[in-house]
């Protein structure tokens, strides 16, 4: 018999990772500060310092709109947040330490899900 091809995974199922792992961020109790998009108007320098916000609420919004064609573009994304994060942010910041274990968490579980695929 003809070794069946290695199944490729249908773009839907890998976004169905990306949807699961979102909610698990948005549900963090880290995530406050990473919710909805910085405010540009009451955080001063941030506009300046910061050449693209994410959040994951905008996250959300493309991954409702199929913005996102692979999981590797919505990887970049969430890695945007938390690289704004620590270039903002003092690392013995309220809103910095919340960062670090947002990003850890992140890591963490990306690596657990990926290797159940
Ligand atoms: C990532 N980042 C965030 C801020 C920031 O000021 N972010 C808003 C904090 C206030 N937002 C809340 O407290 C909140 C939001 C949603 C929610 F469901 C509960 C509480 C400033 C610099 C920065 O680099």
């Amino acid at each position: 018999l003809v070794s069946c091809a290695k199944r490729a995974k249908t773009p839907n199922s890998e976004l169905a990772v990306c949807r699961v792992l979102l909610a698990e961020l948005e549900a963090h109790q880290d995530a406050w500060p990473f919710l909805s998009p910085v405010k540009l108007k009451s955080v001063p320098g941030y506009r300046k310092v910061i050449k693209k916000p994410m959040d994951f609420f905008t996250i959300k919004e493309k991954l409702i709109n199929n913005m996102y064609l692979n999981q590797e573009n919505f990887i970049i994304d969430v890695n945007l947040v938390f690289d704004n994060c620590q270039k903002f942010n003092e690392d013995d910041s309220e809103i910095g330490q919340a960062g670090h274990r947002m990003k850890r968490f992140f890591d963490k579980r990306w690596t657990e899900l990926l290797r159940k695929q």
